[in-house]
């Protein structure tokens, strides 16, 4: 016991004897040494740490841009991430290309770069501090940052669907848009004839791009319409934009369109039968209820009209020419700045204020109808005071109950008289003055489908209804009335026709 005292005792000596370093006392020095290796790892450590962030932060850091606006498409369900930074929506302000470390870059596969409906679309923006947000997930962290596969730096503009053909595919598709080649010309420029490589039919559309506003239209037109697929409407399959060149590719529609057979030179016999060009009347319905009703946001056409309506070897119709559409947003209607359309199709009230929505195209559809019942133009000044606007002419025609009087004469045969009853009732309803009292495209689908209405005029004991208007509506009622209310209702309780669900059919 004493022993092991008198050892502590001495230990204790020793660590407070001063030692030969600056006459301190050991266990001064065992300290200092302690905090020192301590300090010595909490460096360490902050240095590791540094060195672990910068690395992760040269992954994702992006040379010094300008803010842009990028369009991503991302496909959840495929395992194989994707996203394409698509558009850079503020090219006007620099249109130099987007310089992006190309070494990270995957390209998708060529189906991917479609852009069918369904897609998400993630904005991505690129701001100041470099940073990548995804507005619809929340900004911050890059969160499906292993999604983000794929970011490509063009030349010129890329908006990442469908194919962006170069000029030189072009010129050799079109040999080099010799005037042989030329099928037309439209408002906004040269359409040729071309065929790929790989014999695909296309047509081009050389825009005329020394006019901003064609610029503009190209750029409205290649969004509305690039990621647009249905049998009824002209497909676009990709774009050149190179230079100063503006085109649009879509797939060739080979029979001419609807106004070279309405008024062209046909012969005294117009192939156009009556069944053909209810066919043409319901398929272009289809077309423009899909524009209207099945994309989100809604697509205005804008300038529904014959020459509008193109037509392949089976009279199939397929609208074309979207350059006047305009993608409306939430809002129930849209005013621009100018009226555009075709003279004698324009709905009055777009005429007159510049306010448009869908019910405007449903005018023209309208006018359209009876342009294919009567083989006659929406205004025609050749012919007598009485009849050179269409529209005033049809109803009086209607009014007198004259309704065949109103049919092509060069139309083969005759229509029955209820089958063309209810096509001009149609085509009544959907020129009313009053744009809300006009059906909606799925409606007027309905209405041309359904086989068997009874008119409440005719099952009244013979009272003559003399305004076509009136007449129109009575259609409705009579509707509303029928006893098989399952066939045929208002738009509202009408199931969502098959085209609805399958846009590809
Ligand atoms: N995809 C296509 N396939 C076949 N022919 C086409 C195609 N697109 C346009 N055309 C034809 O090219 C010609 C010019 O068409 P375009 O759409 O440029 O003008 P438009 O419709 O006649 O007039 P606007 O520009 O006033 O609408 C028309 O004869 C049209 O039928």
């Amino acid at each position: 016991m004493m022993t092991q005292d008198s050892n502590s005792a001495h230990h204790s000596d020793d660590l407070s004897k001063r030692t030969v370093i600056f006459g301190l006392h050991l266990w001064v020095i065992v300290g200092i040494c302690v905090g020192a290796a301590f300090v010595l790892l909490l460096f360490l450590i902050s240095l590791w740490l540094a060195s672990r962030r910068s690395a992760s932060s040269s992954k994702t850091s992006i040379p010094n841009l300008s803010k842009e606006i990028l369009e991503v498409t991302v496909v959840p369900s495929d395992p194989k991430p994707l996203a394409q930074i698509l558009q850079k929506s503020t090219a006007e302000s620099n249109p130099s290309p987007i310089s992006i470390e190309r070494q990270a870059l995957l390209l998708p596969r060529e189906e991917e770069r479609e852009s069918p409906i369904g897609i998400n679309r993630i904005h991505i923006e690129i701001g100041k501090d470099h940073r990548i947000t995804y507005p619809e997930c929340g900004s911050g962290e890059n969160r499906s940052g292993d999604q983000l596969v794929s970011i490509v730096a063009p030349e010129v503009s890329h908006l990442g669907w469908g194919h962006w053909f170069t000029l030189r595919e072009l010129e050799v598709a079109t040999n080099m848009f010799t005037d042989e080649n030329v099928i037309g010309e439209g408002g906004y420029g040269i359409v040729y004839h071309g065929v790929l490589t790989d014999t695909t039919h296309i047509a081009v559309k050389n825009l005329l791009n020394n006019r901003g506003q064609a610029e503009r239209e190209f750029k409205v037109e290649v969004e509305a319409i690039g990621r647009v697929r249905h049998k009824n409407l002209v497909r676009l399959l990709g774009y050149c934009a190179e230079g100063a060149h503006r085109m649009l590719v879509y797939e060739y529609v080979d029979n001419g369109n609807l106004e070279q057979w309405l008024h062209g030179d046909v012969g005294p016999i117009s192939p156009l039968t009556w069944e053909v060009r209810m066919d043409i009347i319901l398929g272009t319905a289809k077309g423009l209820m899909y524009l209207h009703e099945g994309l989100e946001p809604k697509v205005v056409h804008r300038d529904v009209k014959s020459s509008n309506i193109l037509l392949d070897k089976q009279w199939n119709p397929k609208v074309s020419d979207f350059g006047l559409a305009k993608l409306l947003g939430s809002e129930r209607s849209y005013v621009t700045t100018r009226v555009m359309g075709t003279f004698g199709y324009v709905a009055p009230e777009y005429a007159s204020t510049g306010m448009l929505n869908e019910r405007s195209d449903v005018y023209s559809f309208g006018i359209l109808i009876m342009e294919i019942i009567s083989g006659r133009n929406p205004v025609d000044y050749s012919r007598p005071p009485g009849e050179v606007n269409l529209v005033d002419w049809l109803k009086i025609m209607v009014s007198n109950r004259n309704s065949e009087g109103v049919l092509d004469p060069k139309m083969p045969e005759k229509p029955s008289s209820r089958a063309l009853k209810r096509a001009l009732l149609v085509a009544l309803r959907c020129v009313d003055p009053d744009a809300q009292k006009r059906p909606k495209m799925s409606h007027v689908i309905h209405m041309l489908q359904v086989d068997d209405f009874p008119y409440r005029d005719d099952r009244r004991g013979g009272r003559v209804c003399r305004d076509p208007q009136e007449k129109a509506s009575l259609l409705e009622d009579s509707v509303s009335e029928s006893s098989d209310g399952s066939k045929f209702q208002r738009t509202s309780n009408v199931d969502k026709p098959q085209i609805w669900r399958n846009h590809e059919e």
